[in-house]
């Protein structure tokens, strides 16, 4: 996976974001773009709250799917439902099914430590642990029982250029990963879900704390990480979503009002809701 260097992000800064989004599509045309993700008939409850209301998504693998819509609506509470993460507020319950892989990820059988190593998260504020670059990378390998040096160190170091911050760290991996910039911990927080070798990685508003340079950084790395992982993000950032997804999702008071591909739902939305939320009406 090559680096990202700032000439990359400078060239990319002026190129035709509708152009470059559908050279990266023809892309993945030729990757497994089989469905990782199936949502059927989804209901979730805060309590007696209903904060998702009969979801059905079909996700794809190898894409990265954007979830757009006002404050409150959902986004966050389907996203911690596909490593089950929503589970740890007390008082939620479900019905309906989301299958990974063929499997219903709600069914009480399913071994949630499993699905959290093949399903990685990133947060909205970078959050490393108090450690070293190298520790905060290796933790993950280590706690899944990998011991030697050298294979960690290798670990470390693919996962590091996977993140596009080897360059930036390489010099400095046992100093403490807080002395890094926003923006660097947020890569280095991504290396650190790399590390495990997931198979989705669910991002929520991953750039939302970052400067405008370190978030282009960030877009671009999503772009490179597509052509290995499924990624599903939400963003506030309608811009973004535009920028970097192939398949958009509308939601609103906890609904899927409109769920198509990206060009289609920002170009010519089916739904007038979907229509006058993108077009700064409401929210
Ligand atoms: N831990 C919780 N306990 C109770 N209700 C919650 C909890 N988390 C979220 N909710 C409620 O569920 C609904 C959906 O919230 P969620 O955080 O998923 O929305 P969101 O679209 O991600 O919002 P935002 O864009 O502001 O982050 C809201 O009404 C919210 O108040």
């Amino acid at each position: 996976m090559s680096v990202i260097t700032e000439n990359r992000i400078n060239i990319d800064v002026k190129t035709n974001d509708v152009n470059e989004r559908k050279a990266v599509n023809t892309n993945v045309q030729k990757k497994d773009r089989s469905i990782i993700y199936d949502t059927k008939n989804l209901n979730l409850w805060y309590s007696q709250s209903h904060a998702l209301k009969d979801i059905n998504l079909e996700i794809l693998r190898n894409e990265v799917t954007a979830i757009i819509g006002p404050s409150g609506c959902g986004k966050s509470t389907y996203l911690k439902t596909l490593n089950r993460m929503v589970e740890l507020v007390p008082g939620v319950s479900t019905t309906g099914s989301i299958a990974y892989n063929g499997n219903n990820i709600l069914s009480k059988s399913i071994h949630v430590e499993d699905l959290r190593t093949k399903v990685g998260m990133v947060f909205q504020k970078p959050n490393p642990f108090p450690k070293s670059i190298y520790e905060n990378v290796a933790y993950g390998p280590r706690v899944h029982g990998i011991k030697k040096k050298a294979v960690l160190d290798e670990i470390v170091e693919k996962s590091l250029r996977g993140a596009a911050i080897w360059d930036e760290v390489k010099d400095r991996l046992n100093q403490n990963a807080y002395g890094l910039s926003g923006g660097q911990q947020q890569r280095i927080c991504i290396a650190r879900c790399l590390a495990i070798e997931p198979d989705v990685i669910l991002m929520d508003e991953p750039t939302s704390a970052l400067d405008p340079i370190s978030t282009l950084k960030v877009e671009e790395l999503i772009k490179e990480l597509k052509q290995k992982y499924t990624i599903i993000i939400v963003t506030h950032n309608m811009q973004q979503a535009a920028r970097i997804s192939d398949k958009t999702v509308f939601m609103l008071n906890g609904e899927v009002i409109e769920f198509s591909e990206t060009d289609q739902l920002f170009s010519n939305p089916k739904d007038k809701r979907t229509e006058d939320y993108i077009t700064g009406r409401f929210g």
